[in-house]
């Protein structure tokens, strides 16, 4: 037979195993479909359980548009078995023969892993090509000790144009990504990538394989996304539910502490989110633990059963600070109603358990416990200490400069706790209150990217719900924009609560080489100690640089010329051009969508205020007036950074008023690693 003949040969045969797979899955759905919670016991579990016979047949979809398989191994004879298909998720025959093995099984590792210097028992792998949901192509490697050539596959991949939403990676997940994606769930993982290394994307596979791997213990202490806002995970929304996992929940760190309702100055919100606050709050919340003036009187059948108040005062000193707030008043209730059913013994009685359930929750207890230790909620702890300079200074002794404290309080007080307006830094402080006063329930797993913009009391926050689980912490130093963002990845771990790894992912697979060169020179002004990245993709004429008399009309002209070519295309401007900008494509009949916090959009066009483009990416990105991104905001530049790197495949940078000199200077060379 001729090498045609047996190339056809074997994509027959490849295709005849896909629907096999195909239909075994269908029947696997059917089975599922076919399955009644009626069998339940009672109402509630038949509602739990119709729950998850409904979670099961949408992870048995099949997406014809979604290969249902991306790889095979054939491994060398040994325990292994002889040839399996990798996909998606695990298919199996009526008899249950697998048919495709799921991505995450420990044997589908030797697929991303396996090498010429390590095989892993694989004799030859191959990946295969689709076009929507045919299978065209394959392409083998041969693991036996030559080195491995390029894969086209991969490359066509990498490079395929994106057009909305983000897809999964698992076809071509790379080894070192592999690595992170499986590594223990016992571990927090911190991945420090430069722009398009893959981090996100690491982050939710990883997330996937850990449900996986550990389904039941994660299905029931949950598994958390955080992002940066609403858009960026309504961007990466899909990614999970087509890896079958649809119960994975997303929310940014508003949705967890609260939105908020009030502003506040940079320079107070940065003070706010110091890690010294901590000891303020906690020092003033518990100032409101009072010296008892009294003794306890209960008055029970004619009997009266006094407990001294210098008991009472060792009582309160016993618990205060030892355990958590609330937690310690009712402990001091239960033991005050103790004292006074051990006098009752003396007197011969014998009181139950009852009768010291009453005690506890009786009137004279319920007084003294309210006058030493008060019921308080976190806001009116916080509303205290930035409403009153006295108690704020007693809080705050030997913490906070009187400068300080000053800048903390606020200008002008709201009346009440309850009309208070509270700021982002705010609400990370309630949050941190609230732990103090009752505990916290911690998840299974937290994935949290642009870890580098969060206060250190937001990663307190995060630390408390991954409290007796663990995380992955993403980000990038370079990319942080907030003025309190992180320097080293030590102290977010820190401020997590978490001990940790750091990893460097450094080989880029979202930017082209010209574009991410250009990008980089910023690199030594924002970001010194870090890597300089290396692209995976070439783009010879990806980057275009020119000074214009008009940015934006030069900038809407290139948006409509780019309307030529496929794919999503950005215009990024700084906040204060947007509106004008809008009204110029508007006026020139290009359809847009102005991208807001809320929502990602599905339009092809979209002008996007630079502060919110981290995290996205588009196929074409026009950048204009890169001296306005920067001096919008105290870390300008590395808000510059991060707009000049979300394109796949061109960027067009246009300027009227000069380039930042940081972007005149050479490209440093790649780190090598
Ligand atoms: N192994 C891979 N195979 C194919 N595509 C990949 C791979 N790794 C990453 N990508 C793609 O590269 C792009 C960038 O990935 P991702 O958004 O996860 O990077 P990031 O490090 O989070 O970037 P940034 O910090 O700039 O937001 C995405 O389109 C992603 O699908």
């Amino acid at each position: 037979m001729s090498g045609e003949a047996d190339v056809a040969g074997t994509l027959e045969a490849e295709r005849a195993h896909l629907e096999g797979a195909r239909t075994a899955l269908r029947r696997m759905r059917e089975h599922a479909e076919s399955l009644s919670a009626d069998a339940a016991g009672d109402w509630v579990s038949a509602q739990i359980l119709e729950a998850l016979l409904d979670q099961r047949i949408q992870a048995l979809a099949d997406h014809p548009d979604t290969p249902l398989f991306f790889g095979r191994l054939d491994h060398l004879p040994g325990d292994l078995p002889e040839t399996v298909y990798v996909g998606r998720r695990h298919v199996h025959d009526d008899g249950g023969a697998a048919l495709v093995l799921d991505w995450r099984a420990p044997v589908s590792r030797s697929f991303y892993q396996a090498g010429p210097s390590e095989p892993m028992g694989v004799a030859r792998r191959r990946r295969f090509g689709y076009r929507g949901g045919d299978l065209t192509a394959f392409e083998d490697e041969h693991l036996d000790g030559r080195e491995l050539g390029e894969s086209r596959l991969l490359t066509e991949e990498i490079e395929r144009p994106r057009t909305g939403p983000m897809r999964d990676i698992v076809a071509t997940i790379q080894p070192e990504q592999d690595v992170i994606v499986r590594d223990d769930l016992a571990k927090t993982v911190c991945v420090q990538g430069a722009p398009g290394t893959g981090k996100t994307a690491v982050g939710l596979h990883r997330a996937a394989y850990l449900l996986f791997t550990h389904r039941e213990r994660l299905s029931r202490s949950g598994v958390l996304i955080v992002g940066p806002n609403r858009a960026f995970l309504s961007y990466i929304a899909g990614v999970l539910p087509a890896l079958g996992e649809v119960r994975v929940d997303q929310a940014t760190v508003a949705d967890l502490l609260g939105g908020p309702t009030g502003v506040e100055p940079d320079e107070r919100a940065a003070l706010k989110g110091d890690a010294r606050i901590v000891d303020v709050l906690r020092k003033g919340l518990w100032l409101h633990v009072t010296k008892p003036a009294e003794g306890l009187l209960v008055v029970r059948g004619g009997a009266r059963f006094r407990v001294p108040d210098h008991e009472v005062r060792e009582l309160v000193a016993e618990l205060r600070g030892a355990t958590r707030y609330g937690t310690g008043r009712e402990a001091l209730a239960r033991r005050l109603a103790h004292r006074v059913l051990v006098l009752m013994e003396q007197r011969g009685e014998a009181p139950d358990d009852r009768v010291h359930d009453a005690v506890a929750r009786s009137r004279p207890v319920k007084a003294l416990v309210d006058q030493v230790w008060p019921k308080l909620t976190p806001q009116q702890v916080l509303f205290r200490l930035l409403s009153d300079a006295e108690f704020l200074a007693r809080a705050a002794k030997g913490v906070l400069s009187e400068e300080e404290q000053a800048l903390l309080r606020w200008d002008k007080a709201p009346r009440s706790a309850r009309s208070a307006r509270w700021t982002d830094a705010d609400l990370a402080l309630l949050d941190e209150l609230g732990d103090l006063i009752e505990r916290t329930a911690s998840l299974g797993h937290l994935v949290v990217d642009e870890a580098q913009d969060l206060s250190s009391m937001q990663l307190r926050a995060l630390g408390r719900r991954c409290a007796t689980g663990s995380a992955t912490v993403l980000g990038d130093l370079a990319q942080g924009t907030t003025p309190w963002s992180a320097r080293t990845w030590t102290e977010v771990l820190h401020h997590l609560g978490r001990e940790g790894e750091v990893t460097e992912l450094t080989v880029g697979f979202r930017v082209p080489r010209e574009v991410l060169d250009y990008a980089t020179r910023l690199l030594p002004s924002i970001a010194p100690g870090l890597a300089v990245p290396r692209s995976l993709r070439p783009g010879r004429g990806s980057l275009t640089v020119r000074e214009v008399p008009d940015t934006a009309k030069a900038a809407v002209a290139a948006v409509r010329d780019l309307l030529s070519r496929d794919g999503s295309i950005a215009l990024v401007a700084a906040d204060s051009e947007v509106a004008s900008l809008a009204a110029l494509l508007e006026a020139e009949g290009v359809p847009h969508a102005v991208l807001t916090p809320d929502s990602a959009g599905t339009d092809r066009v979209q002008l996007v205020p630079a502060p919110l483009v981290k995290g996205l990416e588009y196929d074409h990105v026009v950048v204009a007036e890169p001296s306005a991104i920067v001096a919008a905001e105290p870390r300008g530049l590395a808000r510059l950074y991060v707009a000049l790197t979300r394109a796949v495949t061109s960027l067009t940078v246009l300027h009227t008023t000069p380039l930042p000199s940081e972007l005149t200077r050479p490209t440093p060379p790649p780190t090598t690693t």
